[in-house]
């Protein structure tokens, strides 16, 4: 079968930093191919170059052997390759059917006139392609998150057209915020797919790396450091490969024999319409309560709401044996509640400003008296200590924090709470959502050393094998309101089978 993409000594450096180094790859026709590798080792780069958003320093690009030059996104179209992005490129207020035929001749358009029934079958027959049936007349703003991926997903197999081979689909952490059964539906499409069109599926997760790729490609540091078929690896190898340590066995912290905390943070009845109502809990000092719930379940929105991001309109909170009034963030920096947000890059972050100034902004201007000067020394002797504790893969602490990876980016918003002075409770949304395996474990194992020390943290999880992991008791939401709490002192420990029930 013809279109095999060939990467040939592709090397891409920004500045002083390699991210790509020689690196030989293969993505051959109709096959679907796992890309991992740590936070930093390359792999969005690796997109960019094939999507032709960016262009090698170094290197070729062989389309069936024939070099090829992807100098923009356009080009790369026309070549048959294509990418779903994470951070989803539909215009909102536009149809799903003119977003799928959005950047491409208007299937529909004759002698000026837009024929918007044939518009609108052309796009049912994109979104058939992948089994998905959506109405195709309403703006893409209405539709949920996984909706609008199958869109985006629908507009970029469009190009299937352009093409007299299979497409290349890129699709950049495809899962991470999906529900459980929307990657079953995920994958069900990029299964119709396989054969037909050629995929690359970037992940952090392995077994499902494991579960929907032909072949795995590890990257490390820019380098292809290990290809393996699928079937002849199981996640703990591939964990191995990636990091370069064996995993230590996970122990959950669900025990009987735990003992109840003094309280450190009392809720009751606290409602925030739409969001949730009623939520009534305590939490123990030095204590990590997890909450899971599906998409809605309010879970992320408590959150937002003890923040002070989000308005309360009842309940009472006592923090510390003292009532609070969640009224600011200002307000509840200033109490010891830090907030860890699920959208790190638009809310956790200072992008124009370096990785010292984005650490150092919950821990102050230190400054030298004596000299009447600010003590910049002691300012990223803190940042540095944190940023080497959580292994940021940077070029130097004055860097911007734009030109580090998404997962080290999300390492810095975390040091910034680890730097802050007097934290009493940590607000974790999705704290691993886009880290890799190692880096998660690591986040894990800071956490639950600053546990020990007496900081309370409420963790809202990614998936549930994590909220077991980490948590030493748990609540489930749905629609608002705490549906269930599995709390270990009362006898039996949860199952993962029980918790799904109650979050649905
Ligand atoms: N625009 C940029 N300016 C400077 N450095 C950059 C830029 N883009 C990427 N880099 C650097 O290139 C390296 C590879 O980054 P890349 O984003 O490709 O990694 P990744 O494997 O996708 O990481 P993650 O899993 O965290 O998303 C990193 O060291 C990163 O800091």
């Amino acid at each position: 079968m013809t279109g095999t993409i060939t990467l040939r000594g592709i090397r891409k450096t920004y500045g002083p930093v390699t991210a790509l180094e020689t690196l030989d790859l293969e993505i051959r026709a109709g096959e679907v191919l796992g890309l991992i590798g740590q936070n930093g080792s390359g792999k969005s780069t690796l997109l960019r170059i094939l999507s032709g958003l960016a262009l090698p320093d170094r290197g070729e690009v062989l389309l069936d052997g024939r070099p090829i030059v992807l100098d923009s996104a356009a080009t790369a179209r026309r070549h048959g390759i294509g990418m779903v992005h994470q951070e989803q490129s539909l215009i909102p207020n536009l149809s799903v059917a003119e977003n799928i035929f959005l950047d491409k001749a208007h299937p529909a358009k004759r002698h000026g006139l837009c024929r918007w029934s044939s518009l609108n079958k052309a796009a049912r027959a994109q979104l058939n392609k992948l089994g998905v049936d959506l109405p195709t007349t309403v703006p893409v703003e209405t539709l949920r998150f996984s909706e609008r991926q199958q869109v985006e997903f629908a507009k970029v197999l469009a190009i299937e057209e352009l093409v007299d081979r299979p497409p290349v689909i890129l699709l950049d952490e495809p899962t991470s915020l999906l529900t459980p059964d929307e990657i079953r539906a995920l994958f069900f499409q990029i299964n119709r797919l396989r054969g037909r069109a050629s995929i690359v599926f970037v992940s952090h997760r392995l077994e499902e790396v494991l579960e929907i790729s032909d072949r795995v490609v590890v990257l490390t540091d820019g380098r292809k450091v290990a290809e393996r078929a699928s079937a002849s690896v199981d996640r703990e190898e591939l964990y191995e490969m990636m990091v370069g340590r064996q995993r230590a066995p996970a122990a959950t912290r669900l025990r009987p024999e735990t003992r109840h905390a003094p309280p450190l943070l009392q809720l009751e009845a606290l409602t925030s319409l739409p969001h949730f109502r009623n939520v009534t809990f305590q939490l123990g000092r030095g204590e990590i309560l997890g909450i899971v719930g599906v998409l809605g379940s309010g879970a992320e929105e408590l959150c937002r709401g003890l923040f002070g991001v989000l308005r309360i309109d009842a309940g009472r909170v006592r923090f510390g044996g003292e009532p609070l009034k969640l009224a600011a963030p200002r307000a509840a920096v200033q109490q010891g509640i830090g907030y860890l947000p699920a959208n790190r890059r638009a809310e956790g972050m200072l992008p124009g400003r370096s990785l010292t100034e984005n650490a150092v902004v919950t821990f102050g201007h230190q400054y030298d008296w004596k000299r009447c000067v600010r003590n910049k020394a002691r300012e990223d002797a803190a940042a540095l200590q944190w940023m080497r504790r959580l292994k940021v893969k940077m070029d130097k602490p004055s860097a911007p924090i734009a030109s580090l990876s998404g997962g080290n980016q999300q390492k810095i918003v975390l040091a910034k709470w680890l730097l802050a002075h007097d934290l009493r409770l940590l607000l974790l949304d999705h704290p691993s959502r886009g880290l890799d395996p190692g880096a998660r474990d690591e986040l894990f194992a800071v956490v639950r050393e600053q546990v020990e020390q007496g900081l309370s943290v409420i963790f809202v999880a990614d998936t549930i094998s994590e909220l077991i992991e980490l948590s030493d008791r748990i609540i489930v939401m749905r629609d608002g309101e705490v549906t269930a709490e599995f709390d270990p002192r009362s006898g039996a420990l949860p199952k993962e089978e029980q918790i799904v029930a109650a979050m649905v």
